[in-house]
């Protein structure tokens, strides 16, 4: 077969890519290792854990938060074989709806591995083995990333997992020792520390959620200590494990320089993700690779190989499924000859824990590193009655503006429902509205997102007016 484009790889990144290209008219393929649609983000990232996240919260709130509301429950308990049942049927419902996708833009799908043989011509091999060819013009690499291992602490994927095998536990751990306090390390800890486990993290740098704003990392590890009973070990270097059978003892050198053991049936390894690149035979299309085992590319996102783009996490920048996606579309449209463009500093990061943690464009630490001149308007949502009448009243927005022209720069948050709320905050950016602007905006009332109204009244003239 003959096509204008290959897409290898059927993640966020890929299969947007492809379902764009097929809509400027281009006879497109993907390919597929697995024998599902999706990649990492759907089958083993950001919708099974969001499924378990959800479950989680709801027995954890039948247990801490009903009474209050003046629900009174007997008996109640969890059924992890159904709440796992449950998210594989959600990640089934998601792989349905790529396919179909797939199927209505007429875009081919090949299962197997997929491999240059040379710059127009890819090799698929199935899991029989069996092989065939197919001829490209184009081709768009987004092949993703798996997580990182720490040479000292082999997975042997029972005891000592990464979030692949959390996401299919079959008992609730007593005790999860999680090396890493960033996204992957804080969402699945709050998975299990609402089932009853005892989570304690290990993080090497002084603070959790190390690159998002550090207002966040610190709120955030304050509600967790204080809602799930979360234990930090920040400033520490773990050096070893050793498994003996049902326990796994971790050992680590704390800020002290002293040797302190952990001890836990399950411990959990989100210290990061690297690109995946294993097999695809880039060398027989002369790619070359970049620094930390990425693919090299130009603001255009094509390779050395005229012809041969990558996108997604095997490229530099945010391994996140919506950069993925924007990245999908910006080369299906530029190979037509469009001019797209992304503002990579608008790409929003969001944690999915309770409350849920979110920021856009500059944190204060980088804006203070480039000696910009900024002001800083806050309001909690202790303040915010929606908040008060939900119960949810833990964390802030904040708001970091121009000194000068009021021009927003960056606006970090940690509250209710503020994984969707962090989508005002892009689009003000993207418009480059000031603070005033968004201040004079009406914001409904009573909502989660008025705390973005104030945050902005704060940061204009500090005149906030709920507190
Ligand atoms: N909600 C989301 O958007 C979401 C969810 C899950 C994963 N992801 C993405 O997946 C990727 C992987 O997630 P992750 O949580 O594994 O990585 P991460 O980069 O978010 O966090 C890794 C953490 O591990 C720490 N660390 C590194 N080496 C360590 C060591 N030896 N000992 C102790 N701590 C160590 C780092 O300082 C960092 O805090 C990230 O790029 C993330 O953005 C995103």
């Amino acid at each position: 077969m003959n096509y204008d484009v290959v897409v290898i790889g059927s993640g966020p990144g890929g299969y947007v890519a492809a379902i764009r290209c097929a809509q400027l008219g281009l006879k497109t393929a993907i390919i597929e290792k697995y024998n599902v649609l999706g990649g990492t983000c759907l089958n083993v990232g950001c919708i099974p854990s969001k499924a378990l996240l959800d479950s989680s919260e709801h027995y954890h709130n039948a247990a801490h938060a009903f009474s209050e509301h003046g629900i009174e429950l007997g008996n109640l308990k969890v059924n992890l074989t159904q709440m796992i049942k449950r998210k594989g049927e959600v990640v089934k419902s998601n792989n349905d709806g790529i396919s179909y996708l797939m199927k209505k833009n007429k875009i081919d799908t090949y299962f197997g591995l997929g491999s240059f043989v040379n710059k127009n011509t890819i090799k698929v091999t199935d899991a029989e083995g069996k092989e065939q060819q197919i001829e490209t013009k184009k081709t768009i690499i987004a092949t993703g990333s798996k997580p990182t291992t720490l040479p000292f602490l082999p997975l042997d994927k029972k005891r000592i997992i990464t979030s692949t095998e959390a996401l299919s536990l079959t008992e609730i751990p007593k005790n999860m020792i999680i090396i890493g306090g960033g996204v992957i390390g804080l969402e699945l800890g709050s998975v299990y520390a609402r089932l009853g486990a005892k989570v304690q993290v290990i993080e090497y740098m002084d603070s959790i959620i190390p690159t998002m704003d550090r207002a966040l990392g610190k709120e955030l590890m304050r509600i967790l200590k204080k809602s799930l009973k979360f234990e930090f070990f920040m400033s520490h270097k773990v050096t070893g494990a050793t498994n003996e059978g049902e326990v796994v003892k971790v050992t680590a050198e704390n800020p002290k320089g002293e040797t302190v053991t952990f001890e836990g049936d399950y411990v959990l390894v989100s210290v990061g993700r690297k690109p995946y690149t294993e097999g695809l035979g880039l060398e027989n299309a002369g790619v070359q690779m970049g620094e930390r085992g990425m693919i090299a590319v130009n603001d255009h996102l094509e390779t050395n190989v005229p012809g041969i783009f990558a996108i997604g996490d095997v490229v530099r920048g945010a391994m996140l499924a919506h950069k993925a996606e924007e990245e999908g579309v910006l080369v299906a449209e530029h190979i037509v000859g469009q001019k797209p463009h992304i503002n990579y500093n608008l790409i929003p990061g969001v944690v999915y824990t309770w409350p849920e943690v979110a920021g856009v464009g500059f944190t204060e630490e980088q804006l203070k590193e480039q000696g910009r001149a900024y002001k800083s308007g806050s309001f909690p949502f202790k303040a915010s009655g929606r908040a008060k009448a939900s119960g949810d009243t833990d964390g802030f927005v904040k708001v970091l503006a121009d000194k000068e022209t009021d021009e927003i720069l960056g606006v970090h948050m940690i509250g209710p429902r503020i994984a969707d709320l962090i989508a005002e905050a892009v689009t003000a950016m993207e418009f480059r509205a000031s603070a005033e602007d968004v201040a004079r905006m009406s914001h409904a009332h009573p909502t989660y997102a008025e705390a973005m109204k104030e945050a902005c009244l704060a940061a204009t003239e500090n005149r906030a007016l709920h507190i």
